[in-house]
């Protein structure tokens, strides 16, 4: 692992229960990059990217996430670990009952903000960041699902995390709407902040090309190691 590495993972095995999802799983990214995380329904996506951010233990093998040992990882590392990483899930996750602004000043404060005029800076640009200019005020019932998306990956951007997990951000949204939340993510990552996405949308894989890691019969497969299909995906 180097200090361009925000990922390093070592002959790892990645488990639900008892259950070995994927097996002798070795792969890194770099800074700066970004990578689709691709594979049937079932084959493990989440499990793994649950796996980086702290939610399921590593048993077995070897893995520094953002500086984290992950074998080492203690319970209390966790919120830790989830400073240092952005994290998008398909269904948004914002507190219903607050404001947009109140749903990004909730994590802030949570991650040690305290400085109420940084904080509203910080929410305004992370907010401009995502393509979204006032809509602080507004609930998220008033925004689109698309808004609602920008929304979460703004509230993944406060801490500046040098990678962002996104699991099926795009999972929820119409075509075209998810074709903007992807041009969010690459602008995002043209800024230099790693990016890796699990997605079943392979119109993005093909038109917007990038490194291919694939869940495929317990194992991983890496594009920048071997040749990866996107079909039987
Ligand atoms: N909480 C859980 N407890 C036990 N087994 C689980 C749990 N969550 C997932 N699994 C199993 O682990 C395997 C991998 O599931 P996972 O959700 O990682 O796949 P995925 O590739 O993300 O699928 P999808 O594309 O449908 O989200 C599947 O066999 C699934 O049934």
């Amino acid at each position: 692992m180097t200090n361009d590495t925000v990922i390093s993972v070592r002959d790892a095995s990645i488990f639900q229960t008892d259950t070995a999802v994927l097996e002798n799983v070795n792969f890194d990214v770099l800074k700066g990059e970004f990578a689709y995380l691709i594979g049937r329904t079932g084959s493990g996506k989440s499990s793994l990217l649950k796996t980086l951010y702290g939610d399921l233990p590593l048993r077995l093998g070897d893995a520094m996430v953002a500086g984290y040992s992950l074998r080492k990882l203690s319970r209390k590392q966790v919120p830790f670990l989830r400073r240092k990483i952005g994290i998008v899930f398909q269904d948004f996750q914002l507190l219903p009952d607050r404001t947009v602004a109140d749903n990004l000043q909730f994590v802030m404060r949570a991650t040690g903000w305290n400085d109420r005029s940084k904080m509203k800076k910080r929410l305004l640009d992370v907010l401009m960041r995502v393509g979204l200019g006032s809509v602080e005020t507004k609930m998220p019932h008033q925004l689109s699902g698309g808004e609602q998306q920008r929304v979460v990956i703004a509230r993944a951007l406060l801490n500046e995390p040098a990678i962002i997990l996104a699991d099926e951000p795009t999972g929820n949204l119409d075509p075209e709407v998810a074709e903007g939340i992807l041009r969010v993510f690459q602008e995002i990552n043209r800024s230099g902040t790693a990016v890796l996405m699990a997605t079943h949308n392979y119109q993005f894989v093909e038109h917007h090309k990038a490194r291919l890691l694939k869940c495929e019969r317990g194992h991983l497969l890496d594009s920048a190691k071997e040749t990866v299909r996107l079909s039987n995906a």
